[in-house]
């Protein structure tokens, strides 16, 4: 394996986010991966490229995951975990991107020794633009970190916190922050078809306006802020729907509360 290459993978769960990375990981020339899915037709499109097992005991005998994803849902870890206990040891990282699941219990459930490495990932990492913010558990080494960095590099941006209570909002910002990107999209495509303009104009303005800012959000060294303001003319129509968008009572405070209440589900999780 050299420096740049990634190494075989173990994916446990390939649901939206399990899936949109092994899409970034395969583009990027992933060249082994079990995936233990349950459901055959969550790995269909990725047919050929990967080899799916059932559960935990159909993995090939003498096949050395160098990182296990664990991808499925929060409320599944304490069934399934226990079960991956056998792969833990220097050659392999537990890379963990379960909501809310605490970095000491699925410690407890892969036998206590395994070495765990906390993430939190989003689904732009389909397309290598994810961003993933990971917490290192007891016991990892700079080699299974390194190899984590790589993977998470492989699919966008990769940042490390070493508090793991920081991933809580994290999961409220970055986790769950294209949902609330797609829901402007949404939104701005029906308050287009109400101002009279055709429902398939609507819908490609709608998608083309949110890619596209984000695109120039991405390439400009100007804040966002500064962007905004230089779409917004004086004494004109972008100005008009600031004011309604921007009261203190709108936009700002329910993304406040919106964060606030992820943030604590995130901590709820935690059992
Ligand atoms: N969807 C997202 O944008 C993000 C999700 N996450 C986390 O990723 C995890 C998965 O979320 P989603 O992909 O949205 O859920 P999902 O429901 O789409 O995927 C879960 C997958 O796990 C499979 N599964 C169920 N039991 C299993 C078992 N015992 N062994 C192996 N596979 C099993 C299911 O068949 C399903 O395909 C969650 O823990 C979530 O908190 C993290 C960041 C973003
Ligand atoms: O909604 C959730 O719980 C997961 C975590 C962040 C995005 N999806």
């Amino acid at each position: 394996m050299t420096e740049t290459s990634l190494p075989p993978l173990l994916l446990v769960g390939c649901g939206k986010m399990g899936g949109a990375m092994l899409a970034g990981w395969l583009e990027r020339g992933l060249d082994e991966a079990v995936v233990v899915e349950p459901h055959a037709a969550a790995v269909a499109g990725f047919a050929g490229r990967v080899t799916r097992v059932p559960d935990p005991a159909s993995i090939p005998a003498g096949f050395r995951p160098g990182a296990v994803v664990l991808a499925i849902k929060p409320q599944e870890a304490a069934a399934t975990l226990p079960a991956f206990a056998r792969l833990a040891g220097p050659e392999t990282v537990f890379l963990s991107i379960m909501a809310g699941r605490a970095i000491g219990g699925m410690r407890a459930a892969l036998g206590g020794e395994a070495a765990v490495i906390r993430a939190m990932p989003n689904t732009p990492a389909a397309v290598r633009q994810g961003f993933t913010v990971a917490c290192p558990g007891p016991g990892v080494t700079a080699a299974q970190r390194a190899l984590a960095d790589r993977l998470l590099g492989a699919i966008g941006e990769v940042a490390w916190v070493e508090e793991e209570g920081l991933i809580d909002p994290v999961t409220a910002v970055s986790g769950g922050g294209p949902a609330y990107v797609f829901l402007l999209a949404e939104l701005l495509e029906k308050a287009a078809v109400e101002q009279g303009l055709p429902a398939d104009l609507a819908r490609r303005m709608a998608r083309a306006t949110v890619a596209g800012s984000g695109a120039l959000l991405a390439a400009s060294a100007e804040s966002s802020a500064q962007l905004r303001i230089n779409v917004t003319s004086p004494k004109g129509t972008t100005e008009r729907a600031l004011a309604v968008l921007m009261a203190p009572e709108a936009w700002p405070a329910a993304l406040s509360r919106a964060i606030a209440a992820a943030t604590e589900r995130s901590r709820e999780l935690a059992g």
